[in-house]
C-alpha cells in the first residue's frame, strides 16, 4: 500500500493522533475503535460534531460544500488540539476528503497527526451504506463523496490501507507502524 510511509514514530513525540480518513462505508468507525482500542486512547466520532442542519442536508439526499463543513472541522480542529496540549493520544473517525481539511486537523495536531486512509472502490462503499442500518448517511451521497475526495499525499504522515481486507488484517497493518510506540499506547 501506499501512503505517507513513516511510521506513527515519525509523526512526533508523545501517543498518537490518529486520523482515520475516507468516504462514508470507508470503516473509519469500524476501524478506529479498534485501533483506539488497540493504541489504549480515546476514540473521537467526527459525525457526532455535525451540525443537526448538517445532518438534515445528508438525511435529505444533498451533499455537505466547503461551507457546511467549515464549523465541523473547526469544532473538530478544537477538539484535536485540546488533546495534544493535553498530551493525550486519540482516534479521530472523520471524512477529512480533502487535503485542506486534513491540514487545519494537522495544524491544530501539531506534528502529532498520524493519518490513517481507508482506501475503497465506489461500488463496495455503496453496497456497505446501502447495507447499513440505524445511519443517517444515504447511500446516494457516496458518489459525492468519490467526487471531493483527495487521497492521501505522500508528504502526509500516514498509511493508505485497503478498507476491504478485514479488520485483523487492518489491525496488523497499523500494528506493525506503532510497533515502536513507548509505554503509554504500547499493549
Ligand atoms: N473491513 C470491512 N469489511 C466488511 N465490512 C466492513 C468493514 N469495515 C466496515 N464494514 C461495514 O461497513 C459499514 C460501514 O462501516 P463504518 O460505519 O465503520 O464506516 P464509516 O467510514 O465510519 O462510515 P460513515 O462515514 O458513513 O460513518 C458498516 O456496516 C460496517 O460494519
Ligand atoms: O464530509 C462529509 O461529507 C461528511 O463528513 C460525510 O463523510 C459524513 O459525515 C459521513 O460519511 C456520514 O457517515
Amino acid at each position: 500500500m501506499t501512503g505517507g510511509g513513516e511510521s506513527v514514530r515519525g509523526a512526533g513525540q508523545g501517543p498518537p493522533i490518529v486520523l482515520v480518513l475516507g468516504v462514508s462505508g470507508s470503516g473509519k468507525t469500524t476501524v478506529g475503535k479498534a485501533v483506539a482500542e488497540r493504541l489504549g486512547v480515546t476514540f473521537v466520532e467526527g459525525d457526532g460534531f455535525h451540525s443537526a442542519a448538517n445532518v438534515a442536508k445528508m438525511t435529505a439526499g444533498h451533499a455537505l460544500d466547503d461551507a457546511d463543513r467549515e464549523p465541523w472541522l473547526r469544532a473538530l480542529a478544537d477538539r484535536v488540539r485540546r488533546s495534544a496540549e493535553a498530551g493525550e493520544g486519540l482516534v479521530l473517525a472523520c471524512s477529512a476528503l480533502k487535503r485542506a481539511y486534513r491540514d487545519e486537523l494537522r495544524a491544530a495536531a501539531g506534528a502529532r497527526l498520524w493519518c490513517l486512509y481507508l482506501a475503497l472502490d465506489r461500488d463496495t462503499a455503496r453496497d456497505r451504506v446501502s447495507r447499513r442500518t440505524g445511519h443517517f448517511m444515504p447511500a446516494r451521497l457516496v458518489d459525492s463523496q468519490f467526487a471531493t475526495l483527495e487521497p492521501l499525499e505522500p508528504d502526509e504522515p500516514g498509511l493508505t490501507l485497503d478498507a476491504t481486507v478485514g479488520l485483523p488484517a487492518a489491525l496488523a497493518r497499523v500494528r506493525a507502524a506503532v510497533a515502536d510506540f513507548g509505554p503509554s499506547t504500547g499493549r
